[in-house]
């Protein structure tokens, strides 16, 4: 999790996925051991085991409400406190991201972004009164092959082939130019808005030929807090929710063609991702020599 006001901090935290059936019948075993004191514990064959540490550890049998407690509701708390907020979901195909950041939407099961949404709404009826308003609007893209999409607009003809522009304007940070802004009055709107765009997506996927795991997605979720009686609660704030395509390299699952360029190109941004995130992480640990270039 990362915010971009003055104090950045990043977190990570690593979640163990359940053996899948398919795993288990192929004679699968576990060699990941997570505990208690946020660590990982890798067991390879014929190599001495290697530990890792981490903020958070969700380990196999760790539950969706869990995961929203330690990493949902901080979130919202920044988001509330005017602070911009970010969780990216990391790891190779079939890891699990999707299934932490949706899985089914409407089950008791479901996954961070409709909890983040559900919890928004309740803080924002308990906090609404005739002074105080909040107004929310959200924004569904992917990304595939370096290309923005609008996941809230069918793409057809008119889809400009080279999609949605990235700027940058003063004062409003980086932006995706005449990417749609819905505006939402509760979570039901928020869920159809998702449903929308998954619809949107896995059509458009089956007509490039493409898998919805190969694209970054994004979901964004903007609140605007206007206090009359208290302008301290005044603020802006911006939730932003990836869930990035799988990360495996593409030399080990023999791509070719289109495949590979996929690849290639999920290997190029994960990579400029991972050296934004390294920056933040210096910064926080209050390297001069990062603040220095910035
Ligand atoms: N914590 C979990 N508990 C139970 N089942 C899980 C868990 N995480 C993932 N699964 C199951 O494992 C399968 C793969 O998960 P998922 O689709 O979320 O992976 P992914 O990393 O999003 O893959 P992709 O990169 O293809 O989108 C799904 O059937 C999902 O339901």
């Amino acid at each position: 999790m990362a915010d971009d006001v003055g104090t950045t901090t990043v977190q990570v935290a690593v979640r163990v996925r359940p053996l899948s059936e398919k795993e288990i019948k192929e004679g699968g075993v576990e060699c990941v051991e997570v505990a208690k004191d946020n660590t990982v514990t890798l067991h390879q064959e014929n190599q001495p085991p290697n530990v890792f540490a981490f903020d958070n550890v969700f380990g196999k049998d760790s539950t969706q409400p869990e995961v929203f407690e330690m990493l949902g509701n901080p979130l919202l708390d920044k988001a509330f406190e005017g602070y911009n907020a970010t969780i990216f979901a990391y790891g190779q195909t079939g890891s699990g991201k999707t299934h932490t950041m949706m899985a089914d939407r409407k089950s008791d099961d479901r996954g961070l972004v409709p909890r983040i949404s559900d919890n928004l709404f309740q803080r924002v009826s308990k906090l609404s009164s005739e002074t105080r308003k909040f107004l929310i609007c959200c924004s569904f893209l992917e990304i595939y092959n370096e290309i923005v999409y609008d996941l809230l607009v069918p793409r057809g003809k008119n889809t400009p082939k080279t999609g949605l522009e990235i700027r940058e304007g003063k004062g409003i940070g980086v932006y995706v130019k005449d990417l749609q802004e819905i505006v939402v009055d509760s979570s039901e709107k928020v869920l159809k808005l998702i449903d929308q765009g998954f619809e949107h997506r896995a059509t458009a996927a089956t007509q490039m030929n493409a898998t919805s795991s190969r694209s970054h997605c994004l979901f964004i979720i903007k609140m605007h807090q206007k206090d009359e009686q208290n302008a301290g609660n005044n603020n802006f704030s911006k939730m932003n929710l990836v869930d990035l395509a799988g990360s495996e390299r593409a030399s080990r699952t023999g791509a070719q063609g289109d495949t590979l360029k996929e690849g290639a190109n999920i290997n190029k941004s994960l990579s400029a991702l991972g050296n934004v995130i390294n920056a933040l992480s210096t910064m926080a640990s209050g390297s001069k020599k990062v603040r220095e270039n910035r």
